[in-house]
């Protein structure tokens, strides 16, 4: 692990994470390196070193060596995406008319969709296709099953209409979405936005993506513009009709998209305070912080080797800007906050049940 050289915005935030890494080794242990340092350090290292080539070579400085799959995986979804677009704006012409159970289970619906949406990432698939080809809202009954820890219900006390913190009913509530994967993972969260605005459960949006192409498929605010152009331009009318309402949302301000270099540094969360003072205060503003996916999972629990019974609120080691909740299908070797037994349980009849992406989570940490 050698220090980068190239000067960008992060190179000495990362130079001194290097350091500091070397210092937590012994004399006789030689240098940081791979296969040896903590995964999380390596693996984050490794996507910062390849943006360090990028732009150490002009004219293709701003080159996304992920782009290209990222869109193909937007591209075959299509028929998903289209099934997703159609579903939300029929369902919005009759939210007037819902009651407050049913509203309730439709924002579940769009949760669960968020949530299996994390399914499409391109790293753990080692950058091989992995779109959605089935309608999803169908599959969403028996895929119920596989929520280890579900706790959609906090959610939803949170934002229900009329809920106790509400003091008045035009205050504005704001719900945080840091953002995970590009293609068919980002339109189920826009989709998810679209409905938190339209049910009046939250009145504005805000966006964190990555600043540096990352973990192959994850989103940066070029993929983001995109995918509204491309739905925008789409022949299909229900499609092409979300993409004018998310154009008109970012312009009037109800959506909001953020990029900050911190995602893209090996920090885990709890250091974000620290590290990103700023974005720490800017979070704190959110009602609600929903994390996407098992990156921010990782970090959200400093990828640390914790007993499956551990408290989340532990686990999260002092890190709460606002209440928050971890959507996540399960793809790397950490779970906590399961019920006595749950994970030896899981172990014992599906060994590589951690890192498969089949079970997933919806795990809260509420207001302090
Ligand atoms: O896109 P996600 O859900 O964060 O998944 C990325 C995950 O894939 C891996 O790169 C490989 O399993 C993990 O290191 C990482 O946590
Ligand atoms: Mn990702």
């Amino acid at each position: 692990m050698i220090p980068l050289v190239e000067k960008f915005a992060d190179t000495d935030i990362w130079n001194q994470y290097l350091d500091y890494q070397q210092s937590l080794l012994g004399e006789t242990d030689g240098k940081a390196r791979w296969f040896f340092s903590p995964w999380l350090f390596v693996e984050c290292y490794m996507y910062r070193r390849i943006h360090e080539a990028i732009i150490q070579s002009p004219p293709i400085d701003d080159f996304d060596v992920f782009k290209e799959s990222k869109d193909q995986n937007f591209f075959e979804s299509q028929e998903s995406v289209i099934a997703l677009c159609t579903y939300l704006q029929e369902l919005i012409s009759t939210l007037e008319v819902l009651d407050e159970n049913q509203l309730k289970n439709e924002f579940f619906k769009f949760l669960q969709i968020s949530l299996w949406g994390n399914k499409c990432d391109l790293s753990l698939s080692g950058g091989e296709t992995s779109s959605q080809k089935t309608n999803i809202i169908t599959s969403l009954g028996e895929l119920q099953a596989f929520i280890l820890v579900n706790d959609m219900e906090h959610l939803w006390a949170l934002l229900r209409p009329g809920k106790e913190t509400e003091t008045d009913s035009a205050a504005a509530v704001r719900v945080a979405i840091v953002l995970d994967n590009s293609g068919f993972e980002l339109v189920t969260d826009l989709v998810l936005a679209h409905f938190l605005l339209s049910s009046r459960l939250a009145t504005e949006v805000h966006f964190y993506g990555k600043t540096i192409p990352w973990f192959v498929s994850d989103t940066t605010r070029r993929d983001f513009t995109w995918l509204v152009e491309q739905a925008k331009s789409s022949s299909d009318k229900y499609l092409s009709r979300c993409g004018l309402d998310w154009e008109s949302y970012l312009k009037v301000g109800k959506w909001v998209y953020h990029d900050h270099i911190f995602w893209t540094l090996p920090h885990e969360f709890c250091a974000m305070s620290q590290v990103a003072p700023d974005l720490y205060t800017e979070l704190q503003k959110a009602h609600l912080i929903l994390f996407k996916g098992d990156l921010n999972y990782r970090k959200l629990t400093g990828d640390r080797k914790w007993e499956f019974t551990v408290p989340f609120h532990q686990a999260l080691n002092g890190f709460h800007p606002a209440p928050l909740c971890s959507i996540r299908t399960l793809k790397a070797e950490i779970q906590v906050g399961l019920q006595p037994g749950q994970g030896e349980e899981l172990a014992a009849s599906e060994p590589s049940w951690l890192t498969t992406g089949k079970y997933g989570i919806f795990q809260f940490d509420g207001p302090l």
